[in-house]
């Protein structure tokens, strides 16, 4: 077995060259972020200064009347009156009575104070009657849009930052509310007669419940999510809607979110696995609220996982995190198998228990696991069946397989079945000794399965992640429970504001809801804690992983091996029981190493 050892923490200048967005936003010139910001405000308080700039203009076009002579002074006002009917023909198209009364006002009223100051002149007091007039005419206005705009242009603009939702000042109908109810509930509107209530601000937006008219699905509300962006007003990603389980299927939870707390990377903060539950904080959702992965459910033994995402999305980051509080626990005793050959995960090269950078080898950890739970099956029968408990004396084994797809799919030159079906025995029999797979592939498919449907079916009732894909696969795609909001293909390669989305994706067995997974920089900063085997696993004897099928014997073995006509009768029985002379079906089958199964079979 190798060694763990702890690594010096990485140079901070490799540290601050991972960091690929820090330099530039350093970097960032002070006037556009000024002209963005002013840019900004004009945007966000354009309805409460909207009254002054008609005021202004009315103020500006009497003033040009006033001091042109006929008929000159004409034409200023021809052109104020026909500004002033355009403007009303417009918000006449709006489907709001109430706007389009108070247009015909605003804009007869502004006509009529155009004629009066070319008349009457437009200094002293013409002018501040007209001013008076226009503040008294523009406070319905002003209460009406007292709540301004939903703000998404400030993340748009500028690096994010956690707002707390706006207040609503007492006795005001909610703005929020009020657009639902007239462009989401109304009759002919995409949720007819629906209720939203319970709205609760959080610090990126707020949320609340929806109720559809009886007969309806929530389901319904979750198509409508185009529409419900629309009328807030918000870009793409930002409205989730998820089901309250055990709740009316007309009922769902609406989540609005008016800046995207994604946007920013969220660095993992040590280590969170907790023993009572078997799970840790893998990924922060839309909401700021996080999300776990589970190791082993308490009571009901370990759990398996797969972890999906294309080239550079961060699964290997993922992979990282997960392996980092494997790898710190004392309940925990990873091994690894790197499909990338060994340059996907070298960072755990010298500190997993076990590490498998070739195929052969991995068939050799894959073998080593099954025994390993052979070797269990006493334990189990002594406590009377269930499932073993992880615990400091009898360790979860996570067998982790980076890039699983390589060593899962066969074609014309690789046939990798064995590989399949070890993997297919590991996940079906192992959760109660406390042996679990956890897989990377690039897509969340069936075909990267190696096309096991059994495979699928057991990581399904664990922990499934999936980052984003480029394309949608060919119809074989794992989905779980409620429906996805978004295809994974749909997610954004970059955030607005050009950074990439590495990382962000879907915890497919958890909430339905966009998450982001935790970032950490360097595995290498944080100690392994041992986590040797129980005594009973600990005497199989751990393969050399030397690309061959060559095994060490423990001590233990050596001593006490079984005598050679035992092991030629057990093979013997296998095959006589229907079992392939394949040595790994025989070495399945008995539960003898491979080196015995191939010395007893040259002897019979
Ligand atoms: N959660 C995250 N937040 C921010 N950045 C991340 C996150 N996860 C990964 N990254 C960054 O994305 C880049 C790619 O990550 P990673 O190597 O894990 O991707 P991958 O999907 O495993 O790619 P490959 O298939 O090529 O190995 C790295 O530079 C990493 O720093």
């Amino acid at each position: 077995m190798t060694t763990p050892t702890k690594r010096p923490p990485a140079e901070p200048e490799q540290r601050d060259s991972e960091s690929d967005t820090a330099p530039e936003e350093r970097r960032t010139p002070v006037a556009p972020q000024v002209a963005r910001e002013v840019r900004r405000l004009l945007r966000r308080w354009r309805n409460q200064a909207l009254p002054f700039a008609t005021i202004g203009a009315t103020h500006g076009i009497g003033a040009a009347a006033a001091a042109l002579s006929s008929p000159e002074a004409l034409l200023p006002v021809a052109a104020g009156w026909t500004a002033s009917a355009g403007i009303y023909g417009h918000v006449h198209r709006s489907t709001s009575r109430w706007e389009r009364l108070y247009a015909c006002v605003a804009a007869g009223s502004s006509a009529g104070w155009q004629a009066t100051l070319a008349l009457a002149g437009a200094n002293g007091v013409t002018a501040g009657l007209m001013w008076a007039f226009g503040a008294a005419l523009s406070i319905p206005w002003w209460v009406r849009h007292a709540e301004p705009e939903p703000d998404v242009t400030a993340e748009l603009a500028a690096p994010p930052q956690p707002r707390e939702a706006l207040p609503v000042a007492p006795g005001t109908a909610d703005r929020r509310l009020k657009l639902w109810n007239e462009h989401i509930a109304a009759a002919g509107k995409p949720l007819p007669e629906s209720t939203l209530d319970g709205i609760t601000g959080f610090a990126y937006g707020w949320k609340a419940t929806v109720t559809l008219a009886t007969g309806e699905h929530w389901h319904t509300t979750l198509q409508a999510r185009k529409s419900i962006l629309s009328v807030y007003d918000l870009p793409d990603g930002r409205v989730f809607v998820e089901a309250l389980h055990g709740e009316s299927v007309r009922r769902s939870r609406l989540t609005v979110l008016t800046s995207d707390p994604l946007q920013q990377k969220n660095h993992w903060n040590g280590p969170g696995l907790d023993p009572a539950t078997g799970k840790f904080p893998l990924m922060i959702a839309a909401d700021g609220e996080p999300l776990h992965f589970k190791l082993w459910n308490p009571g009901a033994g370990a759990l398996h996982a797969l972890i999906s995402g294309v080239t550079r999305s961060g699964k290997t980051k993922v992979l990282d995190v997960v392996l980092t509080e494997a790898s710190m626990s004392d309940r925990v005793h990873p091994l690894v198998i790197d499909g990338g050959g060994g340059a996907s995960l070298p960072q755990w090269c010298e500190r997993a228990n076990l590490f498998a950078g070739s195929p052969e080898q991995a068939r050799q950890v894959l073998r080593y696991a099954l025994r390993l739970i052979e070797r269990r099956r006493p334990a189990v029968q002594r406590q009377g069946g269930g499932s073993l408990e992880p615990a400091p004396e009898m360790p979860l084994v996570p067998v982790v397989i980076d890039e699983a797809h390589k060593l899962l799919m066969s074609d014309d030159e690789t046939d990798n079945r064995d590989i399949v079906r070890m993997c297919e025995q590991i996940t079906q029999e192992g959760a109660k000794f406390g042996v679990c797979l956890i897989l990377a592939t690039q897509v969340p498919s069936v075909k990267q399965l190696g096309n096991s449907t059994a495979l699928r079916d057991q990581v399904k009732a664990g922990t499934i992640v999936g980052l984003r894909i480029t394309e949608k696969g060919s119809g074989n795609m794992i989905d779980t429970g409620d429906p996805m909001p978004e295809h994974l293909k749909d997610l954004p390669a970059e955030f607005p504001d050009g950074s990439s989305t590495h990382g962000l994706g879907y915890m497919m067995t958890s909430r339905k809801i966009r998450a982001r997974a935790l970032l950490l920089e360097n595995p290498a900063d944080h100690p392994v804690t041992p986590a040797p085997l129980d005594p009973e696993s600990a005497a199989e004897p751990v393969p050399a992983l030397n690309g061959s099928d060559r095994v060490e014997e423990s001590p233990a073995q050596q001593r006490s091996g079984p005598a050679h006509e035992d092991v030629d009768a057990a093979v013997q029985q296998a095959i006589a029981d229907g079992t392939d002379q394949d040595p790994s079906a025989l070495m399945r089958e008995t539960g003898l190493t491979m080196r015995q199964v191939r010395s007893a079979l040259k002897r019979i």
